[in-house]
């Protein structure tokens, strides 16, 4: 099993999947302020490395099982005349769509309770926000394993520049990639 030259994509998947279980347990054990302050620093670099200005179109996520709060961040790129953008899931085993919020706008529940913006318009992304499960050096990321990101991202020409967040704890030596999991442009971890 942890012969990693002989995982074969059926092992692959439940390795994942008990990986993923793992590394969501570890992040929900990390204390709230622990949270909060880590949040806090990657919003900062965060900004540092998109940098906000009128026109940027920029997918965040709403925050859920302990993942990194950036909805201050989102409040400044809308302050700064950009657009915000929440991933929603239409269907499963289709790609995402991504629907323009700003703090204050309303939300209704959409697939697995996410709450998701309260329009039907969508827009595509000049850069994506990805929070991760796991992430490994080679950039590949971990995440729930709906395939969402993935599927998304390989129906979008030009590709938005992807960057990967989260918490150091995520880190693994690999997430032993297949044949459909696209690498992030960038990775911000704190
Ligand atoms: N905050 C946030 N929002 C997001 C994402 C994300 O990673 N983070 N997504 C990024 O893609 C999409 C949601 N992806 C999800 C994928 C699977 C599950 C989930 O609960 N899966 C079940 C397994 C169910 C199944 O396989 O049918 C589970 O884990 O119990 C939740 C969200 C869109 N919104
Ligand atoms: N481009 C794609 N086309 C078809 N199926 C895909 C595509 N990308 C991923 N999938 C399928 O989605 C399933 C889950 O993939 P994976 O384990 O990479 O999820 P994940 O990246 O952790 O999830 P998520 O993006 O939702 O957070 C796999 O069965 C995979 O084959």
């Amino acid at each position: 099993m942890n012969d990693v030259p002989t995982m074969d994509r059926y092992a692959i998947m439940a390795w994942r999947k008990a990986e993923r279980e793992r590394l969501i347990a570890a992040r929900l054990a990390l204390p709230a302020e622990a949270r909060g302050a880590a949040s806090a620093r990657i919003a900062a670099l965060l900004e540092e490395a998109i940098g906000l200005r009128p026109g940027l179109k920029a997918s965040f996520y709403w925050p859920f099982r302990g993942e990194p709060d950036l909805r201050p961040l989102i409040a400044r790129l809308v302050e700064a005349g950009g657009t915000a953008l929440l991933p929603v899931v239409i269907a499963k085993g289709q790609p995402l769509v991504f629907r323009p919020w700003a703090p204050g706008a309303p939300l209704v529940k959409g697939v697995w309770n996410i709450p998701v913006p309260d329009t039907e318009e969508t827009a595509i992304p000049d850069v994506t926000i990805a929070p991760l499960v796991g992430f490994d050096g080679a950039n590949y990321r971990l995440g729930y394993g709906g395939g969402f990101f993935d599927r998304t991202l390989a129906t979008l020409s030009p590709r938005p520049r992807v960057i990967g967040i989260g918490y150091g704890l995520q880190r693994i030596p690999t997430i032993h990639p297949l044949p459909h999991d696209i690498p992030m442009d960038e990775i911000v971890v704190v």
